[in-house]
């Protein structure tokens, strides 16, 4: 089947996961449409990482199905799953940038791993996709520990754009940022979508960022998706965590800033 015609990017049903005792998602489904910002929310501990690591194949499942790009994972050989990895980029809670590399060659990483490019094409790409994401050229050769918090993520969102990923997974991107910097963070996200045609599948506890940048929002709670749709579907729902969540003084804050980006059209 040709991937590029189907609506549902990633396919996610009756997803179970646990950690011995522990069941964290619980016959969990949910859908991802192509071209869409994505953001999954839930409290603290309630397995939105974990998702989003199951989905990627760094967590293993004891049942469901999850399915990406139309390719089963179960069903898919290695070669598949490595074919299809080059397909998204991931964007780590902590950037996760290798400390000993410098940026550059931090966003070189994904490329030496499965592109067969010179060292020269390579560095060039790595700086494009570094500017890209608004590192100015003096930051190339700077180490991580060089960096600032909203530099960090940039440059994380760099590697993650590497591979001209269909896909980007993004964990609590603004996370740690300062109130500016995350606005940034989250123009920057909204243009690269746009201009990159990207799907985005981010966790955020940031309701500025729900509010602003992502066309829908599923709700996690109990290990299940509780409530889907746009901030004002999350606004008018009625389960106790998601209108705790969404109808709390902080949220009242976000929506009073600007128009709501869920409750427009894509
Ligand atoms: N590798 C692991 N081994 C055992 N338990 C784990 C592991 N990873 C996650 N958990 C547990 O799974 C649950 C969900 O964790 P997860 O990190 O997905 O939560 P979260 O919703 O992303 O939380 P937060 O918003 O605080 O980042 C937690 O109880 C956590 O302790």
């Amino acid at each position: 089947m040709d991937s590029s015609k189907s609506q549902t990017i990633i396919n996610v049903r009756d997803l179970v996961v646990g950690f011995e005792d522990q069941t964290v998602l619980d016959h969990l489904s949910l859908d991802v449409k192509r071209g869409e910002i994505l953001g999954v929310v839930g409290a603290s501990g309630s397995g939105k990482s974990v998702l989003l690591r199951t989905i990627i194949g760094l967590v293993p499942k004891r049942a469901g199905r999850i399915s990406i790009l139309d390719n089963d994972r179960d069903e898919a050989t290695p070669e598949k799953i490595r074919e299809i990895e080059r397909h998204w980029g991931i964007m780590f809670q902590q950037g996760a940038l290798f400390s000993s590399l410098t940026v550059r060659q931090n966003v070189e990483f994904p490329m030496r791993e499965h592109l067969n490019l010179s060292d020269r094409l390579r560095a060039e790409v790595a700086r494009t996709k570094l500017g890209m994401v608004g590192l100015s050229p003096e930051d190339t050769e700077k180490y991580p520990s060089e960096l600032s918090g909203g530099m960090t993520k940039r440059v994380a969102l760099a590697r993650a754009l590497a591979l001209d990923p269909q896909i980007v997974f993004l964990d609590e991107p603004t996370s740690g940022l300062d109130p500016i910097a995350a606005s940034d963070f989250d123009t920057l996200i909204k243009t690269l979508q746009k201009t990159l045609g990207l799907t985005v599948f981010m966790v955020t506890h940031d309701l500025d960022s729900l509010h602003t940048v992502c066309n829908r929002i599923a709700a996690l709670c109990d290990g299940k998706m509780v409530a889907e749709g746009s901030f004002d579907t999350m606004l008018a729902s009625t389960h106790p965590w998601v209108k705790a969540y969404f109808q709390g003084t902080r949220a009242r804050n976000a929506t009073l800033s600007e128009p709501s980006s869920a409750s427009r059209p894509n």
